[in-house]
């Protein structure tokens, strides 16, 4: 930390995503925009790009190099899952705490990146979902599946993201299935006339993915109960939604020397 400022490389600063990241940074007295990883551009600065502030940071396709060059305190990354697994790496690698937003990433994958930051007790963060709104609600259905064990999982989004289900609705049901008893849902002879009507499942619950224009991110968890049903929702609809965790994530990783994997973790 240069001038007690966090110095934060961003992957993906032209995503949806890391742009409004890098507008937040610029907001952020106590942050400094380090440099950027992006696919091409390599060479130009951050401010070349289209809609992002103007910051006079230079702009890596290589992410060795960049850490090479560049000191730096946190990465925070908001690309793609492959991508994500490689900078995850380097940062390790170059001792940068690592702030991972990209969704996609299996169980195996956290469990690799928890023992290879706690190889080095360096300290990180996966948040499958940075919006504080979203992350009560996962903790509110953790609540409420002790009393209401039938949920279904509805998420929606944007149709230009790439995985599904969202990384939301995966750890939504994990933290249901850390309380809940396994359970198998629905009728046990049912069958699906057109495959896929049920949706995934994962412990016996469903989990439905819609993707549609116009859509930014949104989850709906429903728990039946007899004569009664709970809904618990939230939208995000925009992009800012997320930066008061992002913001949080990174203030926070720079105390840690452990992975957290969801802002519920570390939130009062
Ligand atoms: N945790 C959270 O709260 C949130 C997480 N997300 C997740 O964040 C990720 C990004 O989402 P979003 O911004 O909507 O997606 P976008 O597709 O808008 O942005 C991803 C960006 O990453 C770039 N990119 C791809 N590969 C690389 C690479 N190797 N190095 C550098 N940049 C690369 C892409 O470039 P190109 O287009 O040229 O491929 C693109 O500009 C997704 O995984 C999404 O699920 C999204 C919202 C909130
Ligand atoms: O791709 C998105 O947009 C989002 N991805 C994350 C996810 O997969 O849960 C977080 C949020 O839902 C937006």
């Amino acid at each position: 930390m240069e001038n007690n400022k966090i110095r934060i490389v961003v992957a993906g600063p032209r995503g949806k995503m890391g742009s409004e990241t890098i507008h937040m940074i610029s907001e952020t007295p106590h942050f400094e925009l380090a440099a950027a990883v992006d696919n091409k551009n390599d060479g130009m600065s951050v401010r070349d790009l289209e809609g992002l502030p103007d910051i006079d940071a230079p702009i890596y396709t290589d992410i060795e190099a960049c850490f090479s060059n560049i000191k730096a305190d946190v990465l925070i990354d908001l690309t793609h899952p492959d991508a994500g697994k490689a900078h995850f790496q380097a940062a390790v690698d170059y001792g940068v705490r690592p702030v991972i937003g990209t969704s996609g990433f299996t169980n195996d994958d956290v469990a690799r990146f928890e023992q290879k930051l706690s190889d080095k007790n360096l300290g990180g963060i996966i948040a499958p979902n940075f919006a504080i709104g979203a992350v009560l609600v996962m903790k509110f259905s953790q609540m409420a599946s002790k009393y209401f064990p039938d949920v279904e999982i509805i998420e929606l989004h944007h149709d230009q993201k790439r995985d599904a289900p969202s990384g939301t609705a995966v750890k939504t049901a994990e933290m249901i299935q850390k309380v809940r008893e396994s359970k198998k849902q629905g009728h046990p002879d049912e069958k699906e006339t057109i495959k896929g009507a049920r949706g995934a499942e994962t412990d016996g619950m469903h989990i439905h993915s819609v993707r549609l224009p116009g859509l930014v991110a949104h989850q709906e968890v429903l728990f039946g109960g007899e004569g009664e049903m709970l809904t618990l929702r939230h939208d995000s609809f925009n992009r800012k939604s997320f930066m008061t965790g992002v913001r949080f994530a990174v203030e926070t990783v720079m105390s840690l020397d452990t992975l957290v994997y969801g802002l519920e973790n570390i939130l009062d």
